[in-house]
């Protein structure tokens, strides 16, 4: 049985977020989606196609990490698989938010390896489990793909190998996800800096 009270609070999270997230420049023209984990099976995950920032409660829906709608007969957000997968495979995270700022999008073209190293950065200790400016912070890089189960089942074995809280889709923008939408509307924002720090070096080093 799904908690409405807790369903109401992620519905209300998601729209907030969405609000936040394309005043910032994250979701241009229906890009992005984002959910909340509700339970140890069900997430509440964004409508396919609507505007994130101008998201009602009514575009939230609930599904399994599977995708399945719970009495709902909206279609969920095309990527709601990578977000099943995430909390299918990582118990700790309660929200997950998919962007598509232009420095992702740039950065993750610009960086041809399959890895973008993080590292020198203060604003780095905004990520869950980094502790250090020292620190080495990996965030994969996935080459693009209309096929979502085959990239949520290459998420989940590089994620078998590499410990991280995000990871970049090449030319497609940002996955993040942390322990609650605070954590990890924080993620974005500093990955984003992060980005631009690295596509300013980059620039001014070629
Ligand atoms: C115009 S954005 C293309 C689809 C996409 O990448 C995205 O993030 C939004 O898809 P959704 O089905 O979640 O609206
Ligand atoms: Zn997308």
């Amino acid at each position: 049985m799904i908690d409405l009270e807790q369903l109401a609070r992620a519905q209300q999270a998601i729209v907030e977020a969405g609000r936040q997230l394309y005043a910032a420049g994250q979701v241009p023209a229906t890009g992005g989606n984002f959910s909340v984990r509700l339970d140890g099976s069900h997430m509440a995950v964004t409508a396919s196609g609507r505007h994130k920032g101008r998201l009602s409660v009514a575009d939230i829906m609930v599904t399994d990490f599977a995708t399945r709608p719970l009495g709902s007969s909206l279609k969920p957000s095309d990527e709601a698989r990578l977000h099943g997968q995430l909390y299918e495979d990582l118990s700790l995270a309660g929200a997950v938010l998919h962007t598509h700022s232009k420095s992702a999008t740039l950065l993750s073209r610009v960086e041809r390896s399959d890895t973008l190293w993080l590292s020198g950065y203060e604003l780095q200790k905004a990520l869950e489990g980094v502790a250090s400016h020292d620190a080495r912070v990996a965030v994969p890089i996935f080459d693009n793909t209309q096929d979502i189960a085959a990239l949520a089942d290459a998420v989940r074995q590089r994620l078998d190998e590499q410990a991280c809280c995000a990871y970049l889709i090449r030319g497609h923008g940002l996955y993040t996800w942390a322990r609650d939408m605070n954590a990890c509307l924080r993620h974005v924002e500093a990955l984003d800096f992060l980005f631009d720090c690295e596509l300013e070096l980059r620039r001014g080093l070629s």
